[in-house]
Parts: C-alpha cells; sequence; structure tokens
C-alpha cells in the first residue's frame, strides 16, 4: 500500500491489494495465510470472529483508540473473507446503497 493514498481511497487501495493476494499469494505475505491455511477458509473466519469480539470489547471498555485499532482489523478480515467469496467492495457498496 502507498503512503501517499488519499484518505477516501485507502479501502479501495486495500481490498485491490488482498485481490493481488488472492491471484499471486506471495510467501511474505500475512494475507496469503488466511488465503491458503491449512485449516482452510476456517482459519480466516476464526481470525474475523476474533477481532469482532475485540472490537466489541474495546467498545465495552470505552477505549476509543483500541475500537479504532480493532475495527482496522476487523474490516481488513471481512475484506478478505469478501475476496474470498468473488464479491467486491463494490457489491458492498451497492448492497448498502440499496437500503438507503
Ligand atoms: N490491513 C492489514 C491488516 N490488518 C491486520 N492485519 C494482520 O492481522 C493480524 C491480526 O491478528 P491478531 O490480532 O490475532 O494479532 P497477531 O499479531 O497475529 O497475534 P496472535 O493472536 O496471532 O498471536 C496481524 O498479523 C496483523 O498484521 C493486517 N495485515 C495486512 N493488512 C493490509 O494488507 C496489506 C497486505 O499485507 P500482506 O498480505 O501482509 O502483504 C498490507 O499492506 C496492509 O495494508
Amino acid at each position: 500500500m502507498d503512503d501517499d493514498t488519499p484518505t477516501e481511497e485507502v479501502l479501495d487501495e486495500l481490498f485491490s491489494t488482498i485481490e493481488s493476494r488472492k491471484a499471486k499469494l506471495p510467501e511474505d505475505s500475512y494475507t496469503t495465510t488466511l488465503f491458503t491455511h491449512e485449516k482452510g477458509e476456517n482459519y480466516a473466519l476464526e481470525k474475523l470472529g476474533e477481532e469482532a469480539t475485540e472490537t466489541i470489547l474495546a467498545a465495552k471498555d470505552d477505549d476509543r483508540e483500541e475500537l479504532l485499532y480493532e475495527s482496522a482489523d476487523l474490516v481488513y478480515h471481512l475484506l478478505v473473507v469478501l475476496a474470498a467469496h468473488d464479491a467486491s467492495l463494490d457489491d458492498l457498496r451497492e448492497e448498502l446503497k440499496s437500503r438507503f
């Protein structure tokens, strides 16, 4: 990811990186471990659940800094799971927009 990426483009840049990792599976990538773990998709789903729990605990503790940190972990793992199922960020945007 590029440090110069405008803040409003961060999610697109992150999702694009995740899709690239899924296609190329570079060895030195945490994202690759989520796509290739011996436990299969369960590993990424477990991580998603852990990050959701950690986000909830941060909110319960009223710890704003920790809430933002864990929310970022949660969103990253959610995007990996969406990519694993060939769902895109635009698909997610459309779903959200359909609820307006
Ligand atoms: N946004 C993230 C991101 N958020 C969280 N994580 C990783 O998710 C993991 C979270 O796991 P945990 O909270 O359980 O922490 P842990 O350190 O693994 O501790 P354990 O519980 O496993 O002992 C950590 O290893 C984090 O590094 C992320 N890893 C990568 N990204 C982005 O993905 C891009 C590609 O990363 P690579 O695939 O590694 O190249 C990077 O440039 C980042 O922008």
